[in-house]
């Protein structure tokens, strides 16, 4: 188990069950375990969930969600932490006050909305209180394009938009917000790169990487933020974090193409090696010019 001053590294998650194991709780645990970070969990709802659907959804009560958070942080403790599902905002109101009431630092917020098959994992009531009580919280927001038209209030097609978003969204509170760009140009056929959007409340940096055709895809947004929150518990920097983050997501996706797990989108393969930043992910930084911002520097984390 990897240890910072002699002691074991622990990250915790509150979110979702996904029975069918791709996504929500079961991947967060996959990917701390693959970071060598102890886990701990706080679950929001069950899913009875494959890779094709979500057939149903049992929401936990408030109380019950309270006492877990409890439970983990008077005896166990965490390093870092991630939001996913939250389902309503009775839920997102426990998980914020707790947050304060402890203090807990290192706090990705993954605003989960909606499973690759279509269904609602949030409603939409929650959105407001998820704004409202929780981002102002987050150390990292981690949305993909479509949760970030619905916390904006407007549809994203351009780079530029883009970026009004990322600002928009920082607005809010977090201290940086990465736009993921798993959804870009899907309506038009597959595009060859992804590009993740970062902006650190002053600057923005952009991650690429190659698009990997497959449908093995199941929970990447999960994977992802779990990987930054186990990145942030050892004590990296969140460029760093976020660069280990996207490689690990990459193999993951890459390491499952050839897998038979379900008959839709199937789930990645968290059994990969941890890349620690190594110069590996391509970004760009940008500079602000005539009122915008231009693509300058190319950098390696
Ligand atoms: N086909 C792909 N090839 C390579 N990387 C990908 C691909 N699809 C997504 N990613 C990467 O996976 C991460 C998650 O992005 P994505 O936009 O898919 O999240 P998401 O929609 O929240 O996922 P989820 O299905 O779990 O809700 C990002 O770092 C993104 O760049
Ligand atoms: C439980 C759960 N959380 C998150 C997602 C998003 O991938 C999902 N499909 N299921």
């Amino acid at each position: 188990m990897y240890l910072n001053n002699g002691s074991v590294v622990r990250a915790m998650t509150i979110a979702g069950s996904d029975s069918g194991g791709g996504a929500g709780i079961q991947a967060d645990l996959k990917t701390f375990a693959a970071f060598d970070v102890y886990g701990s969990s706080c679950i929001t709802a069950l899913t009875a969930q494959n890779t094709l659907d979500v057939l149903g959804i049992m929401e936990m009560t408030p109380e019950f969600v309270q006492l877990q958070l409890q439970s983990i942080l008077d005896d166990i403790g965490t390093h870092a932490l991630k939001t996913g599902m939250l389902s309503n905002e009775n839920i997102i109101h426990v998980v914020a006050q707790t947050l304060q009431q402890y203090k807990i630092t290192n706090i990705v917020v993954d605003p989960v909305m909606i499973s690759k098959s279509g269904k609602s994992l949030l409603s939409y009531s929650a959105i407001q209180a998820m704004k409202e009580q929780l981002l102002p919280l987050a150390d990292i927001l981690t949305p993909n394009l479509p949760e970030a038209e619905t916390l904006c209030g407007y549809p994203i097609t351009t780079f530029e938009q883009c970026l009004q978003a990322a600002q928009d969204l920082a607005s809010l509170g977090p201290r940086i917000v990465i736009i993921k760009g798993g959804h870009a140009n899907e309506g038009d056929g597959p595009s060859s790169h992804v590009v993740d959007l970062v902006f650190d409340g002053e600057n923005f940096t952009s991650f690429h990487s190659p698009r990997i055709p497959s449908h093995k895809t199941h929970g990447t947004g999960c994977t992802f933020s779990a990987a930054i929150t186990a990145g942030l518990a050892r004590g990296m920097n969140f460029l760093n974090a976020i660069a280990s983050a996207k490689s690990f997501v990459q193999d993951a996706i890459e390491a499952a193409t050839d897998w038979d797990v379900g008959n839709g989108y199937g789930p990645t393969n968290h059994s990969v090696a941890i890349r620690i930043a190594e110069g590996v992910v391509a970004g760009y930084s940008y500079i602000r010019k005539d009122g915008g911002w231009m693509r300058c520097e190319e950098i390696s984390v």
